[in-house]
């Protein structure tokens, strides 16, 4: 396999010294992007974009055809391995995800299975090789998938929740049930990310965006525990090159000291933390990668080069620091200010990277 033209995003989760700080964004394939728009009018649905390698590899592309980014993220979606447990996944406009059988019953979480990755979740891996093909070395590929905790969620409201009465009165009334339906998620979240190490992923992601709305102790036994098993049983190293894991827990920024011991080689960052203040407490134990609010892209190029600055200020000198926004890129935003964060992320970052020579 040949090398690999812009290996900075991967230097950076390793924390290796690179000439400026690598900036890619979360949902940075997405609505914002006229020609996702017209992408997916191409497939029937958002998970007909998922399931058709060519779409997908369309969808990923174009993002890095806009801004010179220093890593491209698979499409797909989080919610694509409990459809493969037989959830039956849809997406109605305008209301996000939906399950057509959501687990309300012991009996269908006692007969939840690990889905096979190669066999119910091929047109992943199949999207992952043309990905890297189509990629050809200029920057690595980000697989991904979602947390244990933060795919229950979903499993058990059967939809998007703002206070997750469901999945929470099941923690504290049954929750050997819940520790069942995480045990099989993490293990299914482990195949599922091996199996996209092994088709070309050459750094990996879990998503765990609901894991802030627990409380301290049921963070660590219910989310935290999980991802710990998870990130123990990823393959770190494929065709001879570390594969990095960044984990991130949305509202998790209590915890980062906690994240920092379970093995992961990076922690993603919410907005809501002081990066210096993260680095502070993490050390050099892991990257940081973050966290920049995403509603500064709803302001002008100006301010938005003032707040990069903040974020890369605040970093300080060194190694160990990915440049991200602090969660998913809103729909809204004018793809003309997501490249002006990028300009300014590869320009003013270059003072704060001590030089090689
Ligand atoms: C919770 C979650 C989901 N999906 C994901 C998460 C974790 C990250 C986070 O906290 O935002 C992760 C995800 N979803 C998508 C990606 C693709 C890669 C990328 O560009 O980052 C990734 C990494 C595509 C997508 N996933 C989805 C879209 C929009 C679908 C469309 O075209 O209508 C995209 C581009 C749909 C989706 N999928 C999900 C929701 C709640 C929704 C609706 C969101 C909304 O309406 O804003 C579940």
């Amino acid at each position: 396999m040949s090398k690999l033209k812009n290996d900075t995003f991967l230097r950076a989760l390793l924390r290796q010294s690179t000439e400026y700080t690598p900036v890619w964004m979360m949902r940075q394939a997405g609505r914002y992007l006229p020609e996702y728009l017209r992408t997916r009018t191409k497939a029937r649905d958002f998970m007909g974009l998922c399931k058709n390698p060519d779409l997908a590899t369309e969808a990923t592309l174009q993002p890095l055809a806009r801004f010179p980014l220093d890593a491209a993220i698979l499409f797909s979606d989080i919610l694509t391995i409990p459809d493969a447990m037989g959830l039956g996944l849809y997406f109605s406009t305008g209301e996000g995800p939906k399950f057509k059988r959501a687990l309300h019953h012991e009996k269908e979480i006692r007969n939840l299975i690990v889905p096979d990755p190669n066999v119910h979740l091929r047109y992943v891996m199949d999207a992952v090789s043309q990905i890297r093909k189509a990629l050809n070395n200029e920057v690595p590929l980000i697989g991904f998938a979602g947390s244990p905790f933060t795919l229950a969620c979903y499993m058990v409201e059967g939809r998007s929740s703002s206070d997750f009465i469901r999945v929470k009165t099941m923690l504290y009334q049954r929750p050997e049930l819940l520790h069942h339906i995480l045990d099989v998620n993490a293990r299914a979240v482990t195949a599922h990310l091996n199996a996209q190490i092994e088709a070309g992923a050459q750094a990996v992601m879990i998503f765990d965006s609901w894991g802030g709305a627990l409380s301290h102790a049921a963070y660590h036994e219910f989310s935290l525990a999980y991802m710990k098993q998870i990130v123990g049983g990823l393959k770190r190293e494929h065709d001879g090159k570390k594969v990095p894991c960044i984990v991130y827990t949305k509202g998790g920024g209590l915890w980062l000291e906690s994240i920092a011991a379970i093995g992961c080689d990076a922690i993603g960052l919410d907005w809501t933390i002081d990066i210096g203040e993260a680095r502070s407490l993490v050390g050099d134990k892991v990257a940081l990668q973050g966290n920049l609010d995403p509603a500064v892209l709803f302001s002008n190029p100006d301010t938005i080069r003032t707040e990069v600055d903040k974020v890369l200020l605040s970093c300080g000198k060194g190694s160990g620091h990915v440049f991200n926004l602090g969660h998913g890129i809103s729909q809204f935003t004018e793809p003309e200010n997501a490249a002006a964060m990028v300009t300014a992320v590869h320009e003013l970052s270059r003072k704060y990277h001590y030089s090689c020579g």
